[in-house]
C-alpha cells in the first residue's frame, strides 16, 4: 500500500484519504461521489484512497468502485482511472487495537482518516486511538451524529482533545458546504440594501424549512432512534439559522466564521423557555407521493412500533441578543411531505403606515424573501400597485436564480479536510450548543408533554399546523 503525503503543506495537492466504513452506503452514495465533484473541478489533486472496513475486499473491486463513484459525477475518466490505480485496501476491525495500530501503520503519513461508520464504532475507534496516540499529520473526520446528547457530545469532546488538536477535527455537517449556505454568506453581506434591515427592527419572523418526500428509505437501523429532531434540527437547521442570523464575520475564515456561528447558537433559547409549546412533533401514516405508495412509518422495514419516532419535527426559538430577540425561528424538517420545499424564509414586519387613498380598506403586505436551498433561487415578495387599480396594493415576486455551487457539498467538506481547513466542519463548542437547545425538547417529548401527531404520507402535515398560510405567497 502507497500512502500519498502533504496534507500538512498549505495549498498542497497530494493527499491521502483514508475512508473507514468504505463498504457502506455514505461512502458509495455520498462521500465518493462528492469527491469527484472535487476531483472533476481540480483535476490536478492528486489523492490516494485507502478504503477499511472489517470485511476484505479485493483491491481491484474497490478500485472499480472508486472508479465508477467517480465518474458518476463528471469526474473525467482519465483522473478517476489515475485515483482508482493509486487506491488501497487495507481490512480492519476499528475495535480492535491491535487491528487499528496495523492500519496506522500502513498509512504511515499524513493522512485524513474519515469515520464513515456507525457512531458507536467512531466513538469506540477514538477511545482506542487515545490510548494508542494519534501519529502526527493525521486529521479525523466525523460523521454526524456527533454524540447523542449534549452531556455525550461534552464528553466525546474531551476526549478528542485528549489526543488531537481541535483545528485537526473536522465534525462532519454537509448542509455547510451546500451552495446555498455559502450563497446566504454573498447575499447577506455583499449586498448594501440587507444590511440596515436585518434585525429585529425590520424583520418579524424567520422559518428554516427542511420539507422532503423521501420517507424512511430503508434506514430505519439510523432514523428510528434519532428522529426529525435530532436527524435535521439538531445538527443541519440550527447552523442554517446561525449562518442567517450572524454577525458581519470581519473576514471568512475558520476562527471568524465559527466564532460569529458559536456567538448565534450560544445565544440561542427554546422559544418562551417552554419546550413543550414551543415544539410539535408528528410522524407519517400511510399515503400516496406522486407515484408511490408509502407504507405507515411502524410498517416500515425494521422499525420497532415502540419507539416513539417522530418523522417530523418543528422547534421555535429565539437568538436572544440585541439584535434579534422578540423574532421567533422556526425550524421545521419532515419527511414523507408532499412537496420537497427546502428554504430560508425571512418575513419582513409589514410598513407602520399606509397614506390615505392607497390600499384603502386593505392591510399592508409584509415583503418575504425566499432563500431556496435547491434548486438555488432568491425571491422576494413585494408590494406594488394593484395592476387594475393604482390605489389598490398587491403582492409581486422577483426571483432569480443562483449559482449551483462547483461541486456537491461532499466535495466542498473533503476539499476542507484534506486542505487542513476547518472552515466548514463544526467546531466542538458549536455542536455541544446545538445539543444544548434540543435535549430539553427530546425530554419533553419523552415525558409527552408535547403530543405525537400523524398525518398522511404525501400531505403538508397534520391539518392543524398553521403552515400554508405562512409560505404559500412565494411559489
Ligand atoms: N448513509 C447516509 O446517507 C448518511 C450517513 N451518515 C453517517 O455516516 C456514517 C456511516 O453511515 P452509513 O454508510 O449509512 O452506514 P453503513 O452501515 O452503510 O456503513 C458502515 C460501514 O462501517 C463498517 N463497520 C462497522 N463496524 C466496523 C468496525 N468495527 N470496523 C470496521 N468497519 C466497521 C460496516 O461494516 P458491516 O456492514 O460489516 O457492519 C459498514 O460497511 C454514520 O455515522 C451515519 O450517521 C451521515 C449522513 C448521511
Ligand atoms: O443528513 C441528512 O440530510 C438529508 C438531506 O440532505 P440532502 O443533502 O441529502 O438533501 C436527509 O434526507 C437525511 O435524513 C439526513 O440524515
Amino acid at each position: 500500500m502507497t500512502a500519498g503525503g502533504g496534507v500538512d503543506e498549505p495549498g498542497a495537492r497530494t493527499s491521502t484519504l483514508v475512508i473507514l466504513g468504505a463498504s457502506g452506503d455514505l461512502t458509495a452514495r455520498l462521500l465518493l461521489p462528492g469527491l469527484g465533484t472535487l476531483l472533476a473541478g481540480q483535476p490536478e489533486r492528486e489523492v490516494t484512497i485507502i478504503g477499511a472496513d472489517r470485511e476484505p475486499m479485493e483491491t481491484s473491486a474497490w478500485r472499480e468502485l472508486v472508479r465508477s463513484a467517480l465518474t458518476s459525477t463528471g469526474c473525467p475518466g482519465e483522473v478517476a482511472a489515475e485515483t482508482a490505480d493509486r487506491a488501497a485496501w487495507q481490512t480492519v476491525d476499528l475495535l480492535d487495537e491491535e487491528s487499528l495500530r496495523g492500519l496506522l501503520g500502513a498509512i504511515g503519513g499524513p493522512a485524513v482518516l474519515y469515520f464513515a461508520v456507525p457512531p458507536r464504532i467512531a466513538q469506540g475507534a477514538c477511545e482506542l486511538l487515545a490510548r494508542i496516540g494519534l501519529p502526527s499529520g493525521i486529521r479525523l473526520g466525523l460523521e454526524k451524529p456527533f454524540g447523542t446528547d449534549g452531556a455525550s457530545a461534552k464528553a466525546f469532546n474531551e476526549l478528542l482533545h485528549g489526543f488531537v488538536a481541535e483545528e485537526r477535527v473536522f465534525r462532519v455537517d454537509h448542509f455547510l458546504g451546500t451552495s446555498t449556505v455559502l450563497n446566504v454568506l454573498g447575499f447577506r453581506f455583499a449586498n448594501r440594501v440587507w444590511r440596515p434591515v436585518w434585525n429585529a427592527d425590520n424583520i418579524e419572523r424567520i422559518d428554516v424549512i427542511f420539507d422532503e418526500t423521501l420517507a424512511l428509505e430503508g434506514r430505519a437501523g439510523y432514523y428510528d432512534t434519532a428522529g426529525a429532531l435530532v436527524d435535521m434540527i439538531q445538527s443541519h437547521l440550527l447552523l442554517v439559522m446561525a449562518v442567517t442570523m450572524m454577525e458581519e464575520p470581519a473576514r471568512i475564515d475558520a476562527t471568524e466564521l465559527r466564532d460569529h456561528l458559536a456567538h448565534v447558537v450560544r445565544a440561542t433559547r427554546i422559544w418562551a423557555d417552554e419546550p413543550a409549546t414551543a415544539s410539535r412533533r408528528a410522524r407519517y401514516t400511510a399515503g400516496r407521493i406522486g407515484e408511490r405508495n408509502v407504507p405507515d412509518y411502524v410498517d416500515e422495514p425494521d422499525v420497532d412500533p415502540g419507539n416513539a419516532t417522530e418523522t417530523l419535527a418543528e422547534l421555535t426559538v429565539e437568538v436572544r441578543n440585541a439584535h434579534w430577540a422578540g423574532v421567533p425561528v422556526t425550524l421545521r424538517s419532515g419527511k414523507a411531505l408532499g412537496a420537497d420545499r427546502h428554504q430560508i424564509m425571512i418575513t419582513f414586519r409589514p410598513v407602520a403606515h399606509l397614506p390615505e387613498g392607497l390600499g384603502a380598506d386593505q392591510v399592508a403586505i409584509p415583503n418575504q424573501l425566499v432563500l431556496d436551498l435547491g434548486p438555488d433561487r432568491v425571491a422576494l415578495e413585494i408590494t406594488t400597485n394593484g395592476a387594475d387599480d393604482w390605489r389598490d396594493i398587491e403582492a409581486t415576486t422577483m426571483s432569480a436564480a443562483l449559482g449551483p455551487g462547483a461541486m456537491e457539498p461532499y466535495g466542498q467538506i473533503l476539499a476542507g479536510m484534506l486542505d487542513g481547513d476547518p472552515l466548514l466542519s463544526v467546531r466542538g463548542d458549536i455542536s455541544e450548543e446545538c445539543w444544548r437547545i434540543i435535549d430539553p425538547v427530546r425530554r419533553a417529548w419523552q415525558a409527552n408533554e408535547t403530543p405525537l401527531e400523524t398525518y398522511p404520507a404525501g400531505s403538508d402535515g397534520p391539518a392543524s399546523w398553521p403552515r400554508a398560510r405562512q409560505w404559500a405567497s412565494v411559489d
